[in-house]
């Protein structure tokens, strides 16, 4: 690939994110959380294990948000009207991103709960 193609690659690529931060309000939700979970990260001093998982876990959680907006446009161009099967593909993609904020939450309680227990002196280190 040219570097034209690449650099045009990359340009269309963060179309689409800014076109999802500016329309999707669960995007912004979920990007301001992953910056305030990086500085909790950063300020309890985690493992570089936890960052590894961290770091993996956002990725995922911004990445189904990504494809859940996708999912909204393309079902929005094919099935402008109300049709059983764009309620699917819709529910089920909105559904991807729920199962990926609950592990989200889930893997956060995990690596922040003895720091964070520790730091308000309920727990001895
Ligand atoms: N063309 C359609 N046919 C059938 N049901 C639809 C259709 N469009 C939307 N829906 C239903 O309405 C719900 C909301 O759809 P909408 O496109 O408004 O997403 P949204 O609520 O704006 O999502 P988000 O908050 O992520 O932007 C869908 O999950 C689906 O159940």
């Amino acid at each position: 690939m040219s570097r034209k193609s690449w650099i045009s690659t990359f340009g269309h690529a963060f179309e689409g994110i800014w076109y999802s931060m500016k329309t999707q309000r669960n995007l912004r939700v979920h990007l301001i959380m992953a910056v305030l979970v990086i500085g909790a990260a950063a300020f309890f001093h985690i493992s570089w294990g936890e960052w590894l998982v961290l770091l993996l876990t956002i990725s995922v959680v911004i990445a189904a948000e990504l494809m859940n907006t996708a999912v909204e446009s393309a079902m929005d161009l094919i099935s402008p009207n109300p049709h059983p099967l764009a309620k699917i593909a819709k529910d089920t993609a909105a559904g991807a991103v729920l199962v990926t904020a609950i592990f989200a939450v889930l893997i956060g309680i995990i690596i922040f709960y003895k720091p964070v227990f520790i730091w308000f002196g309920w727990m001895n280190s």
